[in-house]
């Protein structure tokens, strides 16, 4: 019997706030193209999705749903609708084709003081809506990969106590956030496979995926030998020459022999 198919890498981009609309939708536009020709992508190997601002959302699906990118918000209000000026819900993000939805990135909890109530109560809000949360933890401080791995695994415990269905966790240790260089491999693999650990033995998240993220680039999927289930990226994406490296990583199945 052969052995089962690998999961499929999981690589995702946040534009976050770098780029102007029609920048981000002439990039998509690249993105497409590259995710229509990749071998790593036409043949399931690599998955790709996409959060750009929130205005980009409805044309940039148009662009990159027909080649299997799939779409995600970079925020989502913690309730689904009402008088909450400003704040975008699960509700009409699901309804424009999103697939994700950001929750926890060091950003907002650093400059609008998102705690773990608020964290929390937006991952259950996109699980309640049948958006997938990527979910971000990590250290804020450099610690050592262990006590890394301790600590993450608790804040994931602590942010989905109480929560069921798929997750994406980005591990996302917050020094390495904005930095020349990655966290090393050895850093990413023990924080990632304590997560992967933690996840296996839960159940209610049956189908969730640990991804990392923190300056991550071309060359990093290689020196992580698979410890990690795929890469989010930011700045090392907007060069679609980038993108494309990293997919070149991830080895296509080869096909199948004819007899
Ligand atoms: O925060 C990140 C992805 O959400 C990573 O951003 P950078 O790769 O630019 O450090």
């Amino acid at each position: 019997m052969s052995a089962p198919a690998p999961a499929p890498v999981l690589l995702g981009v946040s534009l976050k706030m770098y780029f102007g609309h029609h920048q981000t939708l002439n990039w998509a536009r690249r993105i497409a193209a590259l995710a229509e020709r990749h071998p790593a992508v036409t043949s399931g190997a690599a998955r790709l999705f996409v959060l750009p601002a929130f205005p980009a959302l409805v044309p940039a699906t148009g662009i990159l749903a027909p080649y299997g990118v799939a779409l995600g918000a970079q925020d989502i209000a913690t309730e689904d609708s009402g008088p909450y000026t400003g704040e975008v819900g699960g509700p009409v993000l699901k309804e424009i084709g999103c697939r994700y939805a950001e929750v926890g990135h060091a950003e907002r909890r650093r400059l609008y003081g998102e705690g773990d109530t608020v964290v929390a109560a937006k991952t259950a809000a996109a699980l309640r809506n049948g958006l997938t949360p990527v979910l971000c933890v990590g250290e804020r401080d450099e610690a050592d990969p262990a006590d890394a791995a301790a600590r993450t695994v608790a804040e994931a415990e602590r942010l989905l106590s109480g929560a069921r269905g798929a997750v994406v966790l980005a591990y996302e240790p917050q020094w390495a956030i904005g930095a020349p260089e990655p966290a090393s491999a050895d850093h990413i693999a023990t924080v990632c496979t304590a997560l992967r650990e933690w996840l296996d033995d839960n159940p209610r998240h049956a189908g969730s995926t640990v991804i990392y993220g923190g300056s991550a680039g071309p060359g990093l999927l290689t020196r992580l030998a698979g410890t990690a289930g795929g890469l989010f990226l930011g700045r090392f994406a907007h060069d679609p020459a980038n993108v494309e490296a990293i997919l070149d990583e991830i080895r296509s199945p080869a096909p199948a022999a004819v007899a």
